[in-house]
């Protein structure tokens, strides 16, 4: 069988979007990987597959599975991307697209200039919710990693994210320390790593170790988890430009318990057909 898919990215995360409304196919872990492989299958950070809601007041429900073949909550630059993606098959005629994920429920809303305005829901602090093993609520955890004591923000945006403030984000050690905080004992479902270096209380520098994915050249919930963070801890203050290694995106959040918006672009690259087993 083969099976239609759009290579898409938002400032340079990329994916593999399928419409399984109009579709069928199944994705195991292992296709997932070989199609996630950039020499031997199509290359990507995360699988977006866009299927019809289950709740009647949804639009939509989009499923994410990172390159390592897991599934995932939440994924920031897939938001976009698949609101862009929906409008471009004729999915749907809205301009405010609602969407259900395994992390909560999405509000997307595709501005006159393209680019894509997203409800990301309110960011939560509270260990459990992460998931982190602590029993305080704090704006900083010590973590131990090789015997070094790093201080790290916890947040859920329906995913986890730890965020470790840095000097200079272009010498942050993101390849050695990334893995090790994504794998590290005390986040239970693992963690995404976000490296951020404050540049004023409007701008950010942020690269993240994505939890099943590696580096990628942006985060979308990474740049809401450190903007979070940073307001939380008094550095920064509304709205924030988040420079990622790909590109700039906007973030929004009036404090807690408020929903968080990120504004970015969503790029689509190609279509194709790929067989499947
Ligand atoms: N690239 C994403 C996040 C994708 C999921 C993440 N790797 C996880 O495992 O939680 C984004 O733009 O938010």
């Amino acid at each position: 069988m083969l099976l239609h898919f759009t290579k898409m990215h938002g400032l340079g995360n990329d994916f593999m979007v399928v419409d399984l409304v109009t579709q069928r196919a199944r994705f195991d872990e292992a296709c997932i990987r070989q199609l996630a492989d950039r020499h031997f299958g199509i290359g990507f950070d995360q699988l977006l597959v866009v299927e019809p809601p289950r709740d009647p007041d949804m639009d939509f429900r989009y499923r994410i599975y990172n390159a390592d073949g897991s599934e995932v909550e939440n994924c920031g630059n897939g938001a976009r991307c698949f609101a862009r993606f929906v409008c471009d098959q004729r999915l749907t005629h809205k301009r405010e697209i609602r969407v259900e994920t395994q992390g909560g429920q999405l509000t997307l809303v595709i501005e006159d200039d393209g680019r894509v305005r997203v409800n990301m829901g309110a960011p939560r602090f509270a260990p459990a919710d992460v998931p982190f093993d602590a029993t305080e609520d704090r704006p900083l955890h010590d973590i131990v990693v090789d015997g070094e004591t790093l201080q790290v923000g916890v947040v859920s945006m329906g995913n986890p994210h730890a965020v470790l403030q840095v000097d200079d984000v272009d010498n942050a050690p993101v390849e050695t320390l990334g893995p090790k905080i994504e794998s590290h004992p005390c986040f239970p479902r693992r963690v995404n790593a976000g490296f951020m270096q404050v540049v004023s209380r409007h701008a950010v520098r942020l690269r993240v170790f994505e939890r099943g994915a590696g580096e990628t050249l942006a985060c979308g919930t990474g740049a809401c988890a450190a903007v979070a963070s940073g307001i939380r801890r008094g550095l920064l203050e509304s709205p924030v430009d988040v420079e990622l290694p790909g590109g700039t995106l906007t973030l929004e959040w009036a404090g807690d318990g408020e929903p968080l918006f990120m504004t970015g672009p969503a790029v689509r690259v190609f279509d194709g057909r790929v067989p499947l087993g």
